[in-house]
Formats: structure tokens, C-alpha cells, sequence
């Protein structure tokens, strides 16, 4: 069994990887996809071959151009005492003096220590599809700050629970974790979920603005497939546009860099912009007198 509200119907698994922490599917009738932590027994706690395989899963769902959507969430319940989440966060018990460590393989324990969930983080955010963190669970620490760069968060209502422990086990994420959050949720908001530290139910993190919608803990994948298919149903440039302008005012350079380059391959696609090429490729001067100086 994948999950307890997974239903194997409406999925196929990806068969290109050999994940150890996560599951990847292909929903059977839509371009979307499921990505789960699958470490149910420590709350879907994440170690550094789970970031790696979180990375390769999201590389591998961009590349995919008929999916729009992508669904991140955590595998459950947990065999040992039933609870369910979607992730709390880097795993404390391979944490090392630089970084978590990789553990349990041999040719990889001498590396230095990990903190590459952030590059995760920032795959997330310019992915060009629709990130929705589908939360059954804790989001916990590291895990609060995957739910906190997605896209949309749709939660559990019954079982879903938001709760900040950075500053207990001496963290911080200092980008989007927090200061992003600060955004969606306001500055004495946030910094509450950090400075005190309380859990927060579903029905709550919703009332705050960090999270879109919640539903019973039965429908929640359903739910989620809905969202795929709404989104998928929607135009694709208009999608990848839209996220990269949402991105924009908070991403600075970066920002502007993204989605110039979408307004670039745009441009590469008018008669226009082929004039350009052909001309050098032919090795004559470029004739744009047909293109209107646009107003
Ligand atoms: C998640 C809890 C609140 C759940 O509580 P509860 O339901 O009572 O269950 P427990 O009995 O506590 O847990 C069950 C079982 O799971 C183990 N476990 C849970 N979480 C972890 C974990 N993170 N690491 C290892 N193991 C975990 C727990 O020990 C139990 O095992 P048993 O053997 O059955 O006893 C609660 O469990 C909890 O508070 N967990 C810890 C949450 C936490 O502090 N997470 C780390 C925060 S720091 C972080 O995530 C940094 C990540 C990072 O890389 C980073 C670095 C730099 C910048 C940014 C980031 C970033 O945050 O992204």
C-alpha cells in the first residue's frame, strides 16, 4: 500500500528511478503528478537521499510537458503508532556539525553535511507548473517551510498541523520558511509561528492565510486530482506567466531573469525573431520592416 488515502487507480508509478524515501506517480487520466515522502514511521522526516530524490523527482516532473500540476505530499499512516504527516522537516538524528549527514552509505558518509533542502525550495518556486502541497498531516519545521514555497496548500482537516520548531533544534530558515511566510500571513504572524512556537490546526492556518482550502481527512486526495485537473484544464503560458509574475515583486533579479527568459522564448517564437536568426544564418542583413513598432 502506498498511502491509506492513495487510491491505485487513479495513478501509476514512475518507473524511471529507484526511490528509497519517496513515491512518484502519474495520475492515469491527467498531467499530473504525486510525489510523496515516504518515511510515514518518522513523520516523513527528510535525510539527504531524500533531498536528492525529492530534487530528481521535481527535475524529472518539469521536463514533462503535458503535466501542469504537480501534488507534494507525505505517504501514510505511520506503521508504529497510526499518525499521519506530510513532513517534519531534516532528519535530527543524522544531523552532523556541518549539515545532515548521508547515513548508512558507505560511499557517501564521508561527504560533508547536507542543507540542500534549500535548493529544493528554490526548484519549487520556479518550476514552470503549479506546486500544491497536500498536507495529511504535521508540516513541521522544514517540512512547514515546503508547505510555506508551494504554490497552494490544501490541508486535512481532521489531521493536518502546522507548527514552526526551528528555533528548538537551533534552525533557521531565514528565506522563504520565514520571511515569505511573513508575506502570506503578515510580520506578527509569522513571527509568532517562529517565536512561540505553538501548533496550528488546519481550519486556523487557513483562517491565517497559508493555507487555501481544508477538507476531510477522505476527500483530500480527491480534492487534490480536482485541483489538477482545474489547473491542467487551464493555458499553460498563461500558468507558467502568472507564477513567474507572482514570484517577481519578492524574487528581485532572479525574478525578473525568469520571467524575462519566458518573455524571451516567446519572442523566439514570432516571424519576427526567426527573421533575426535566418538572416545570420544566411549571412544577410535582417529585414524587419513588416514588424510594427508594437504600441
Ligand atoms: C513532528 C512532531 C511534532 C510529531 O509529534 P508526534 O505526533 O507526537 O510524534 P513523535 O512521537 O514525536 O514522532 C514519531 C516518531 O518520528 C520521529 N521523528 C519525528 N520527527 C522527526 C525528525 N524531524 N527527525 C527524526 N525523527 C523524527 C520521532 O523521533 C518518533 O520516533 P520514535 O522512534 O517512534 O520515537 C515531532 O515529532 C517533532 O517535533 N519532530 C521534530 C521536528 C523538527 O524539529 N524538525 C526539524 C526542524 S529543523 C529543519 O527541518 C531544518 C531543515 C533544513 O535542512 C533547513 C536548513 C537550513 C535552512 C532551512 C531549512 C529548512 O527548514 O528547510
Amino acid at each position: 500500500m502506498v498511502s491509506e488515502l492513495f487510491d491505485a487507480d487513479r495513478w501509476e508509478p514512475i518507473d524511471d528511478f529507484d526511490f528509497q524515501d519517496l513515491t512518484y506517480h502519474r495520475a492515469v487520466d491527467s498531467g499530473t503528478v504525486r510525489i510523496a515522502f515516504d518515511r510515514p514511521e518518522v513523520r516523513n522526516a527528510f535525510r539527504p537521499g531524500t533531498v536528492d530524490e525529492l530534487y530528481d523527482a521535481l527535475d524529472h516532473a518539469k521536463r514533462q510537458t503535458d503535466v501542469g500540476c504537480i501534488l507534494l505530499t507525505g505517504n501514510g499512516p505511520s506503521p508504529k503508532d497510526g499518525g499521519w504527516a506530510f513532513c517534519s522537516g531534516g532528519d535530527q538524528t543524522i544531523r552532523g556539525e556541518d549539515g545532515y549527514q548521508y547515513e548508512g552509505d558507505e560511499e557517501r558518509a564521508s561527504e560533508q553535511g547536507r542543507l540542500h533542502i534549500l535548493e529544493v525550495q528554490r526548484l519549487i518556486r520556479h518550476i514552470p507548473k503549479v506546486v500544491v502541497c497536500v498536507v495529511p498531516g504535521w508540516a513541521v519545521g522544514g517540512g512547514h517551510s515546503l508547505h510555506v514555497v508551494c504554490d497552494l496548500t490544501l490541508a486535512s482537516e481532521e489531521h493536518a498541523k502546522f507548527l514552526q520548531t526551528d528555533p528548538d533544534v537551533a534552525s533557521y530558515d531565514a528565506g522563504f520558511g520565514s520571511a515569505y511566510l511573513a508575506k502570506q500571513i503578515g510580520q506578527k504572524k509569522a513571527r509568532e509561528v517562529f517565536f512561540l512556537g505553538k501548533t496550528y490546526s488546519a481550519e486556523e492556518a487557513a483562517e491565517m492565510g497559508m493555507v487555501n482550502e481544508v477538507v476531510s481527512h477522505e476527500e483530500l486526495e480527491e480534492t487534490a486530482l480536482e485541483w489538477g485537473d482545474r489547473i491542467n484544464s487551464k493555458s499553460p503560458t498563461a500558468m507558467r506567466m502568472l507564477k513567474y509574475a507572482f514570484n517577481m515583486t519578492d524574487d528581485g533579479m532572479i525574478g525578473q531573469q525568469v520571467f524575462a527568459g519566458e518573455a524571451t522564448r516567446l519572442g523566439y517564437m514570432t516571424d519576427e525573431a526567426k527573421e533575426g536568426r535566418d538572416a545570420f544564418v544566411e549571412g544577410r542583413e535582417p529585414e524587419f520592416d513588416d514588424y510594427p513598432w508594437h504600441y
